[in-house]
């Protein structure tokens, strides 16, 4: 589970996340959904213990995500919003890396790449250099590099933004698979359509603040708004600026 409790980011005056509070339960998708700027990527780095928060504190399983940072990393697979790597080393051996990092054996760790390199799509990019991959193939061999110890929970910043359609598909089929066998899922995304495929609940944020947080049926309920994920979400976050001006 996944507690946020009063989390809080300022920059000087500014407060790019307003102190939030919420949970995230055991096995659910939660979509973290908001426009450009609203603070999601700033959340998941508090989350991630690579951002130091302004005012209150996230636990993951009871550990908070400051103080047993290394711990939390144990139990959680972090995808960032740009995936960066070392360059001059091949899809492959990135990823072999990382397993090794986990405490995995250089064969377990072999095994464990060449499963997710399949299972991803890449692998007759394995032994290319990851500095000649696009955008796409680094989202995907990041999330192959989350997977690679089998977390309890994935965190996920942007997972399928600039991905062409098929790599989406395979992205998101990926994901459906990890939830079938009971990763907790945390994934900030402005693509409400994949939100609505994968999210048992979602939270909006807006200029930093939760302004819904539900089911999608319990948001298009409190919205008295259309059908579709997107009139919700455009609704509320105009009523949210409307009341913050
Ligand atoms: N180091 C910083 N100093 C000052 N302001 C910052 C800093 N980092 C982020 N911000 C501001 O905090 C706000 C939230 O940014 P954040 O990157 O979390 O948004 P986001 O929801 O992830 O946006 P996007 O969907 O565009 O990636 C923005 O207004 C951003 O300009």
């Amino acid at each position: 589970m996944i507690e946020f409790q009063g989390l809080t980011k300022s920059y000087g005056g500014f407060e790019a996340v307003k102190p939030l509070t919420m949970q995230v339960r055991r096995g659910e998708v939660f979509g973290f959904l908001g426009p450009n700027g609203a603070g999601k990527t700033t959340t998941i780095r508090m989350l991630m213990g690579i951002l130091v928060p302004s005012a209150g504190r996230v636990l993951v399983d009871g550990l908070d995500c400051q103080l047993d940072a290394a711990e939390v990393k144990r139990h959680v697979g972090y995808l960032p919003d740009i995936p960066t790597y070392y360059d001059y080393l091949r899809g492959r051996e990135i990823l072999e890396f990382v397993a090794e990092m986990h405490g995995y054996s250089r064969s377990e760790a072999r095994g464990r790449a060449h499963r997710l390199l399949k299972e991803l799509g890449l692998e007759e990019a394995a032994e290319e250099f990851a500095v000649n991959y696009s955008m796409g193939m680094k989202k995907k061999l990041g999330l192959a590099c989350a997977l690679v110890h089998d977390p309890k929970v994935l965190v996920l910043d942007e997972p399928i933004n600039g991905l062409d359609p098929r790599a989406s598909r395979d992205v998101q089929e990926r994901l459906l698979a990890a939830a079938a066998q009971g990763t907790t899922i945390f994934v900030s995304t402005h693509l409400l359509d994949m939100a609505e495929k994968l999210c048992d609940r979602v939270g909006i944020i807006h200029r930093g603040a939760l302004v819904a947080c539900g089911s999608l049926d319990e948001l298009r309920g409190a919205a008295s708004s259309g059908s579709s994920l997107e009139q919700v979400f455009l609704k509320i976050t105009d009523e949210a600026g409307e009341q913050a001006q």
